[in-house]
C-alpha cells in the first residue's frame, strides 16, 4: 500500500521528505520484528521508548517511521501528536477495516469477560457462524488457538487478527475490552455492532487511580459504539440493569439498549431461577418470547454471564431455541469454576476470582451447596491493585470458613510483603499463612474432610507462577490433581 494512503485518516501531519512514491510492506510497533519496506511506528511505553529504536528500524530496512518528534534518521518520517492513537487508524487501514465486514461483539466490566465470550462463541457456533474470539485465555480462529499477550491486545495485533479472521471466513467475532485497552485507545478502529456491560467492583485501581477513572474507561465502550446510523441493522448495547454503573453505560451511548437483569426490571430477564448443586434452571424472558433454561453452570454469577450472552445473541438476530440449545450444551470455560476430581470425599474447585466481588460471588455460591467446610486457597498479584489485598482477605475471611493464604503472581514485589498487605489489619491466629502456593494447596487438600470443598482461587488457567519476571510453571489444576493423587495413596 502506498503511504499517503495508509495516512488519509491522518490529518496536518508533519513530515521531513515526500512521500508520495513510497511502498509499505508492512507495519511495524517493534523494532526486532521490523522487514525491509515496514513502517515502524514509534510508541512510548512503559519500560521503552520506541523512538530509541528508530536507527535499528532503518537499519532493518524500514520504509518510512511515525514519531511524535522529529528524528535524525535518513528515511522520511511522519511527527504525528500520539504515535498511539496513529497506529489504531493506519492498522485498521492497512487491514483494509476488517471489522466493518464481520459481525463484532465487544464485552466489558470487570468480571463476567470471558465467561460470556466463550458462550457467545459456543452459541454463534450452534448458529452455524464462523467464529472468532480475542481475550485472556486465546485467540481462537474457527478452531485454531493462539497465545495473546493481553486480554485485549493492541491496535496493530488487533486489525491484523481481524484481517486473518476475515481470510479465513470468519464472520463474527467475540472479543473481550479490558478497561486499559479502552484507555490506551487499543481498540481504536474496531466497529462494533454489539457492546456488553457485566458488571463494575474494585479492581486495577493500581493503573486507574479510582473508581471513577475504571468507571470512565469502561464507559468509552459504548461512547465508541456505532457512531453512525446503521439503516440495514441496529447497533446494541446490552447492559446489565442490575448494576448501579448501568446508567452511565446507558448515557454513553446513542444506541439501542436491551438490558438484561435479575432483580431490577429488564428487557431480558431470569425468572423462577433455581440454584442448585448440579447447576442453573431458570426461565429466560425475553422481547423474543421465553425458553427453560437448564444449565450444569453454577452460581447467580453464571446466570447473568447467561442472561448476557442471550442479550448479544438476541441483538445480533440468533433464535432463541439455538440460544438455548448452546447454554444448556455447555461444559464451562477452563479455569472458571472447574471442578478436579480425583475420588477424593471432598470437592475441589479451581476459579480465576481475583478481585473481592468475584471471590464472594464463588464462595457464597460454594457455601450454599457445601455440606462441610469450604476451606479457601487465595493470594493476591504483586505489581497490581495494593488496595483490593485486605479486601480480598475480609471477604475470605468472612465467606470461607478456612481461610489459607498464598502467593498468586508476586511479580517484583516480595510475598511476603504482599500476604502483609492482604492479612495485616486481622487478628492473627484466624487464618493460615503458607508463601509456597503448592504447600498451602497441600495443606487444605491434607485438612479437607469427606463433604468440605475447596476452593483454589485466583489463577484459572494460568500455568504458570510468576516471581521476579520469570514465569515457574505452575498449574493449579496439576498441582491439585498431584496431591489428591498423594493423599489417596498415603491412605
Ligand atoms: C502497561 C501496559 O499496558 N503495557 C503494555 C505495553 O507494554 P510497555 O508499555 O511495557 O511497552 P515497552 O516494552 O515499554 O515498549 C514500548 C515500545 O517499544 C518497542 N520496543 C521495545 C524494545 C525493543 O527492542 N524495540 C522496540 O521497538 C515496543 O515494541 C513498544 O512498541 O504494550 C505491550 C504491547 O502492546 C503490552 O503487551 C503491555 O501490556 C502488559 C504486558 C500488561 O501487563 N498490561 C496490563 C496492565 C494490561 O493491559 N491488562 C489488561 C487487562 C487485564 C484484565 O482485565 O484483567 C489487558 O488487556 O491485558
Ligand atoms: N458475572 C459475574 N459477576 C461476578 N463475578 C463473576 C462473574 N462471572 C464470573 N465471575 C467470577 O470472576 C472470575 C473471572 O471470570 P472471567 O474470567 O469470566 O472474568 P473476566 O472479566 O474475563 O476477568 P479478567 O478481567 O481477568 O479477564 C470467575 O472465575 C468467577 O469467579
Ligand atoms: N488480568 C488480571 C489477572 C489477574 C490474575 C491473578 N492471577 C494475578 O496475577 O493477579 C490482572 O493482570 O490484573
Ligand atoms: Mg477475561
Amino acid at each position: 500500500m502506498k503511504l499517503p494512503e495508509l495516512l488519509r485518516h491522518i490529518p496536518y501531519f508533519q513530515t521531513n521528505k515526500p512521500l508520495k512514491d513510497i511502498e509499505v510492506n508492512g507495519v511495524e510497533m517493534d523494532s526486532r520484528n521490523v522487514k525491509e519496506g515496514d513502517l515502524f511506528i514509534c510508541l512510548p511505553g512503559e519500560h521503552f521508548d520506541g523512538h530509541d529504536f528508530a536507527q535499528q528500524a532503518v537499519q532493518q530496512g524500514a520504509a518510512a517511521l511515525i514519531c511524535e518528534r522529529p528524528l535524525e534518521v535518513s528515511i522520511p518520517y511522519i511527527v504525528v501528536p500520539d504515535t498511539n492513537r496513529a497506529m489504531g487508524s493506519i492498522a485498521n487501514t492497512f487491514y483494509h477495516y476488517p471489522t466493518t465486514s464481520m459481525q463484532l461483539i465487544g464485552i466489558t466490566g470487570t468480571n463476567g469477560k470471558t465467561s460470556i465470550s466463550y458462550l457467545l462463541d459456543e452459541i454463534f457456533q450452534m448458529n452455524r457462524h464462523q467464529t472468532g474470539l480475542i481475550g485472556t485465555i486465546q485467540m481462537k480462529i474457527n478452531e485454531s488457538v493462539y497465545p495473546v499477550k493481553n486480554t485485549t491486545p493492541d491496535s496493530l495485533f488487533l486489525q491484523k487478527s481481524f484481517h486473518e479472521m476475515k481470510e479465513r471466513n470468519v464472520d463474527t467475532a467475540v472479543m473481550e475490552v479490558s478497561s486499559h485497552a479502552l484507555d490506551k485507545g487499543r481498540v481504536h478502529g474496531c466497529d462494533f455492532d454489539v457492546a456488553v456491560f457485566t458488571n463494575l467492583s474494585q479492581d486495577h485501581l493500581d493503573y486507574h487511580g479510582n473508581m471513577d477513572e475504571y468507571l470512565h474507561a469502561k464507559s468509552l465502550l459504548f461512547a465508541q459504539l456505532g457512531n453512525t446510523f446503521n439503516p440495514e441493522k441496529p447497533k446494541f448495547a446490552v447492559i446489565n440493569e442490575d448494576d448501579p454503573a448501568a446508567d452511565v453505560m446507558k448515557r454513553s451511548t446513542a444506541q439501542p439498549v436491551l438490558s438484561y437483569g435479575i432483580q431490577k426490571e429488564a428487557a431480558i430477564m431470569a425468572d423462577n431461577l433455581q440454584l442448585h448443586e448440579k447447576g442453573t434452571t431458570f426461565t429466560l424472558t425475553t422481547p423474543e418470547g421465553e425458553v427453560t433454561i437448564n444449565s450444569s453452570l453454577m452460581g447467580k454469577f453464571n446466570v447473568y454471564n447467561m442472561l448476557a450472552a442471550a442479550g448479544a445473541a438476541i441483538a445480533s438476530g440468533v433464535k432463541l431455541d439455538v440460544i438455548k440449545q448452546a447454554l444448556e450444551a455447555t461444559k464451562g470455560v477452563r479455569g472458571r469454576f472447574e471442578p478436579v476430581e480425583e475420588g477424593q470425599p471432598f470437592g475441589v474447585v479451581i476459579d480465576y476470582a481475583h478481585t473481592p466481588d468475584s471471590l464472594h460471588n464463588v464462595l457464597q455460591t460454594m457455601q450454599e451447596f457445601c455440606r462441610g467446610k469450604v476451606r479457601v486457597v487465595v493470594g493476591c498479584g504483586g505489581d497490581r491493585d495494593r488496595t483490593k489485598r485486605p479486601l480480598m482477605a475480609d471477604v475470605a475471611m468472612e465467606f470461607g470458613d478456612h481461610a489459607i493464604f498464598t502467593s498468586d503472581n508476586p511479580r517484583t514485589e516480595p510475598p511476603e510483603q504482599i500476604l502483609d498487605d492482604m492479612v495485616e489489619h486481622l487478628e492473627a491466629g484466624g487464618y493460615e499463612r503458607i508463601v509456597d502456593r503448592k504447600e498451602a494447596i497441600r495443606f487444605a487438600v491434607e485438612k479437607a474432610q469427606p463433604g468440605d470443598m475447596i476452593l483454589i482461587a485466583g489463577k484459572g488457567h494460568e500455568t504458570y507462577q510468576d516471581i521476579n519476571g520469570k514465569r515457574y510453571e505452575f498449574d493449579d489444576r496439576e498441582v491439585a490433581r498431584e496431591l489428591l493423587k498423594q493423599l489417596k495413596e498415603s491412605k
